[in-house]
């Protein structure tokens, strides 16, 4: 950017003090063997706090290209087994994970200045499991995902309004209709980050990596 371009804004962003706030400790040593349980306390901890949106989460993935593409999602539930989400598999990114079935997902709990990184293989879950998500979200929720149109231009917002009635008029007579394209995918990690912020900018991170007999750990430079 040319060094003319914007310097109110390049000031005003040099002015934001980063971390300025009460954050908890981060003691390494102390932390689980297994990843999921570490993730569970810190979410657990996030909720407990009332942070907004503490189960937003940012979902990377690749297109046919190479390109990489991300935007936020909701975590639908997270165990040793791995982390879940649930969208449309014919949008951009069920299409892009189809072809690449691999991916990284990133928290950043603001006020604990705590972020996790994940990535790993993406495994869409079972039609049942899937029925069952798509049937516990709200009815526009459901219309919505129906239209199966997500991410694609929408030219004339009155038709798309009208279509969304329709949507919600098909399951005001049918509760049970289920969008066969709608997918829970978990994320299998492979590795899992724990990064926190630590006022003096010593930052303390973590890094736990799938191994043939387990999960290895080690701290890395900040
Ligand atoms: C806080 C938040 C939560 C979201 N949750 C979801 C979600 O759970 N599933 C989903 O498909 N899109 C969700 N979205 C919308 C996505 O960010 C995105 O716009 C949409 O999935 C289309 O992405 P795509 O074109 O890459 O497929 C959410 C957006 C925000 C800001």
């Amino acid at each position: 950017m040319p060094e003319n371009d914007s310097p109110t804004v390049r000031d005003r962003l040099r002015g934001i003090q980063v971390f300025a706030r009460p954050l908890p400790g981060f003691d390494p040593e102390g932390a689980p063997a297994e990843p999921s349980a570490l993730f569970l306390e810190w979410l657990t901890e996030a909720v407990d706090a009332d942070v907004p949106d503490p189960h937003a989460m940012t979902l990377s993935t690749v297109d046919g290209d190479g390109n990489p593409d991300a935007r936020v999602l909701i975590l639908k539930n997270a165990d040793a087994s791995g982390f879940q989400f649930a969208s449309h598999a014919a949008g951009p990114k069920g299409t892009q994970l189809a072809g690449a079935p691999r991916a990284a997902l990133t928290f950043y709990w603001a006020e604990f200045g705590r972020q996790v990184r994940i990535r790993g293989a993406v495994v869409p879950d079972t039609p049942e499991r899937s029925a069952a998500d798509f049937l516990a979200r709200g009815a526009t929720a459901r219309a919505e995902a129906l239209l199966g149109r997500q991410s694609t231009r929408l030219t004339d917002p009155d038709a798309g309004a009208r279509a969304l009635r329709e949507s919600l008029a098909r399951i005001e007579a049918d509760p049970g209709l289920v969008d066969p394209d709608w997918t829970l995918y978990t994320v299998v990690p492979d590795s899992v980050e724990f990064w926190q912020a630590v006022a003096d900018r010593a930052h303390v991170r973590l890094r736990y990596e799938r191994g043939a007999d387990g999960w290895r750990r080690g701290r890395l430079w900040s």
